[in-house]
């Protein structure tokens, strides 16, 4: 069975990613590039990092007008990767059009609260309430929007996949028991974020700061 994990290469440096990667890629179910990646490495990094074989969840979170995001989706070609992300808040015009522009076969989910962020910060831009409600409409948004599915913490998910049952739902702020949160903030453990309808988890630095990824990466998925 293909491992719902996507292991976060988080790092500007090609040749460490390289590394991380050749060591996860027999137990990955795929590797996520994002800005920290693809500022430093753009298009032709990702291009190298596909080369593994590995499905390429490109995180790049893109919140702009409708036409900006479209253009610069179209921009990345050739790049055609698995996943593709937006920010769900940037409204369903831009969704719309950002699902249009993408590859026919790549996935298009929405951000809808960062995990890093939890009620009291919500409150302090203004959303009140917590990231339940939050997660919820951009969820309901995302979907009448055409997009696949949308990234959300684990205690989100559930509620999300009560009304969109053949969603793509990502997880990240996944944290093994022990392990640092780090700058997350609603976490969950790998196999509750399962049981509670992922289909996909991100786990980066759990994975990439051990000594030996791959090792990480057996630990967690043997949880699952
Ligand atoms: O879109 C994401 O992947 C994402 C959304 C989110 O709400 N929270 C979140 O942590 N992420 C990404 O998931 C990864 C988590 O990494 P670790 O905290 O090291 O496991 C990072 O690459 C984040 O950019």
């Amino acid at each position: 069975m293909t491992s719902p994990i996507f292991v976060a290469i988080d790092t500007p440096d090609l040749d460490r990613a390289r590394t991380i990667a050749s060591s996860v890629r027999r137990h990955a179910g795929g590797l996520k590039l994002g800005l920290e990646f693809f500022c430093h490495n753009g298009r032709a990094g990702i291009l190298e990092m596909a080369e593994l074989g590995l499905p390429i969840f490109l995180d790049l979170k893109f919140h702009d007008i409708p036409n900006t995001v479209a253009k610069s989706i179209q921009a990345l070609s050739p790049v055609t990767p698995a996943v593709l992300t937006v920010h769900a808040a940037g409204g369903r015009a831009m969704m719309e059009d950002a699902k249009a522009a993408a590859p026919a076969g790549t996935k298009v989910v929405g951000v809808t609260v960062l995990t890093s962020l939890d009620g009291s910060d919500l409150d302090s831009i203004g959303i009140k309430g917590g990231s339940h409600g939050q997660v919820e409409r951009l969820a309901q948004l995302a979907r009448e929007a055409g997009l696949d599915g949308i990234v959300c913490s684990g205690s989100e998910v559930a509620a999300a996949r009560a009304f969109w049952k053949d969603g793509y739902f990502v997880v990240p702020g996944i944290r093994p028991a022990n392990s640092a949160v780090g700058d997350q903030k609603r976490v969950m453990t790998p196999r509750e974020a399962i049981d509670a309808g992922a289909s996909i988890l991100v786990i980066g630095r759990p994975i990439t700061g051990a000594a030996d990824p791959d090792a990480a990466l057996r630990d967690i998925a043997g949880t699952l």
